[in-house]
């Protein structure tokens, strides 16, 4: 592996192992407080972990043990750190900016800036050279911080929400600018955003509280969400369980029937996911399989495209406004949810 990073922080309850080949991106999942920018912060020596050892083709960043201490300092790492607001230095023009990088190096001025030309023109942003950060919209700012993390020549690229602080209009533009400048390049992502998985990564990587709840081809991930939440950014319900002869059945008892393309051990872990649209939603049990048909107390009401999804804690429907309507749906009604075993997946968890 060309990267790895093994990095635990008690305190924050992080844990994690990790690591990217070579030209690959990776994109981070997770909710609030999950570690994605202290994972972030530990690669870019920001952040000390108590233990742990991370390389960059064999240069040791860290290793942190018993009986090691080694410590290389953040601006020695080849590690670039892309923010959420770009941060340039308001004094300097644009151009001075990306400049910034090379010069610290020891590359002389007029070559550093013939390096920052390139790297702006890559990013569109030639024509804003001699402008200063106060002069720039928050999407051109952004571009000018790509610009100047690239002429910065990293091994390794860390970007955290990169489009996160960035208009409906500006994060289309940024998003494909990324596309184009991470195809084969070292990086890690950190997002909120399942598109950016999809369109920057080769790879996702799930953090929940710490740890690493999954990881696999973005498609993959999506497809086939092992964790919950996963699973509800791929828009599909997710039920654990154990596997049983006909399908899984949740720790509360509940059984779902379904399709599997693998075979399956009985008693093996297991999870079932179906999307809300294959859930329809009536008061009384007489309808469907017995086994796909669950009792439920609703628990939300929402608009969902020209839908209404209906919410029963973590499982959901889709059904017509019309259908809502004439059910009486309403918060703390109870009802049964009935799912066509067709359209449910089984597969190992
Ligand atoms: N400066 C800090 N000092 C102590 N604990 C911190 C600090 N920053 C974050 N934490 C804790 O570390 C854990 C991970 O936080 P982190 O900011 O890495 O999460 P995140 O996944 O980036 O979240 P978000 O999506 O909200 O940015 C959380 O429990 C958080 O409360």
């Amino acid at each position: 592996m060309s990267v790895r990073i093994d990095a635990a922080i008690a305190a924050r309850g992080f844990d994690v192992s990790m690591s990217l080949a070579p030209g690959e991106t990776v994109a981070v999942l997770g909710p609030n407080g999950a570690g994605k920018s202290t994972l972030l912060s530990v690669i870019a020596g920001l952040l000390r972990p108590d233990t742990g050892r991370g390389e960059v083709d064999g240069k040791v960043l860290f290793d942190l043990g018993p009986a090691t201490n080694t410590w290389t300092a953040p601006h020695r790492r080849g590690t670039a750190l892309l923010a959420q607001e770009p941060l340039l230095f308001p004094h300097l023009s644009a151009l001075d900016n990306v400049a910034f990088g090379p010069r610290s190096a020891g590359v002389p001025r007029a070559a550093a800036r013939e390096t920052a030309r390139h790297w702006l023109a890559e990013v569109d942003a030639l024509d804003l050279a001699s402008r200063r950060p106060g002069d720039l919209s928050g999407g051109q700012a952004q571009r000018v911080a790509v610009a100047r993390a690239l002429a910065a020549d990293p091994e390794v690229l860390l970007l955290d929400e990169p489009m996160a602080a960035l208009d409906i209009h500006a994060a289309p533009l940024l998003r494909r600018l990324l596309r184009r400048v991470l195809a084969g390049r070292r990086a890690v992502v950190v997002t909120h955003d399942v598109l950016d998985a999809y369109m920057l990564a080769d790879r996702v990587i799930v953090l929940e509280e710490g740890r690493i709840t999954e990881e696999g081809p973005v498609r993959e991930v999506l497809r086939r969400p092992r964790s919950r939440f996963a699973a509800g950014l791929a828009g599909l319900n997710l039920v654990a369980g154990t596997v049983t002869a006909a399908g899984i059945r949740s720790p509360e008892g509940l059984e779902f029937a379904g399709q599997h393309d693998a075979p399956l051990v009985p008693g093996q872990a297991g999870v079932a996911a179906f999307p809300p649209s294959a859930v329809s939603v009536f008061l009384s049990e007489a309808h469907g399989s017995p086994r796909n048909s669950f009792r439920v107390r609703l628990t939300d009401l929402e608009p969902h495209g020209d839908q209404i999804r209906v919410r029963a804690g973590e499982l959901a429907a889709d059904i017509t406004p019309a259908a809502s309507a004439d059910l009486g749906l309403a918060p703390g009604l109870e009802a049964y949810f009935v799912v066509k075993a067709a359209a449910v997946s089984i597969y190992p968890a």
